[in-house]
């Protein structure tokens, strides 16, 4: 099925409670910013969600934060109009029900402590000791906005490399590389929910690379019949998604107006 944006309109509109509305966090949600633990939710995304919670089947988040932190950084816990809501945190690992308040966290890869521990000693051999990292548990991301431009790209090659000897993998991001296990993606969570509700109708809207699994699952949930539409929440940093994006929004401030509208239509 098409996914113009306004044959979603009308088709989420006729059926609310068979769509799934699955959003990323940072840079959809979330304006970027430079420390990752000052980023929040958009105030008027967050508010539009509330307001979209007990129309639509489900509401999720899919993000590669943890999920206690993006729940805590959405502000979601407690929220009225978010009561069935659920956020999947690092790229699908770990889980959050808002009708359960149930946390599902695994235990940390052995492999990922190792390389957490001899991060910084390696980042110093290769001059980049200003490089910051943000330990997940789960994984660990190297944050370089702000740094000397090209060296996010002179470290991918070494880190890959490293990765690869301790059986992790790389996922790159918005001035980030990011270690973690192998086996979860957003698209294979973002097909896991939609089947689960027997979803007729999926909207996914992100921002960067770790988003294309989820736009590739909408792509196979079309071609199998389902409804879909692809938001890309676009940026100066990361035009990957525009061009597979059947909407392109400019940013966290559209994406919250677009929710705000969505919310309007069906009378939320
Ligand atoms: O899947 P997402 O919700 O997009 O999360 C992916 C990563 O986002 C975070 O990094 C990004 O946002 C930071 C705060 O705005 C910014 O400083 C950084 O440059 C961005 O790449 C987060 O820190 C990572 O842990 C997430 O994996």
């Amino acid at each position: 099925m098409s996914g113009s944006p306004a044959a979603a309109r009308s088709a989420v509109v006729a059926d609310p409670s068979g769509t799934l509305l699955a959003l990323d966090f940072d840079g959809t949600l979330a304006h970027v910013v430079d420390d990752p633990e000052l980023a929040f939710a958009h105030t008027h995304a967050v508010d539009a969600l509330a307001r979209l919670g007990s129309t639509l089947g489900r509401i999720a988040v899919i993000t590669g934060r943890p999920v206690r932190q993006a729940i805590e950084l959405g502000g979601f816990a407690g929220r009225p109009g978010l009561e069935r809501m659920l956020v999947c945190g690092q790229y699908g690992a770990e889980r959050w029900e808002a009708e359960t308040g149930e946390v599902e966290v695994p235990d940390p890869p052995p492999a990922v402590r190792e390389v957490v521990a001899l991060l910084p000693g390696w980042l110093a051999e290769r001059g980049a000791g200003e490089v910051r990292l943000e330990d997940k548990g789960l994984a660990v991301v190297l944050h370089t906005r702000g740094l000397e431009p090209g060296l996010i790209d002179e470290l991918t090659e070494p880190l890959t490399a490293l990765a690869g000897e301790h059986g992790l993998t790389v996922e790159p991001g918005r001035q980030v590389l990011e270690l973690r296990a192998p086996g979860h993606d957003k698209g294979q969570v973002l097909q896991e929910v939609a089947d689960a509700m027997s979803a007729r109708y999926v909207i996914f809207a992100g921002d960067d690379l770790g988003d294309l699994p989820a736009f590739d699952a909408v792509d196979r949930m079309r071609a199998d019949g389902r409804g879909g539409l692809l938001i890309a929440s676009a940026s100066a940093e990361q035009d990957a998604l525009v061009a597979r994006a059947d909407l392109v929004l400019d940013g966290p401030d559209a994406v919250a107006a677009w929710l705000g509208s969505l919310a309007d239509d069906l009378g939320a």
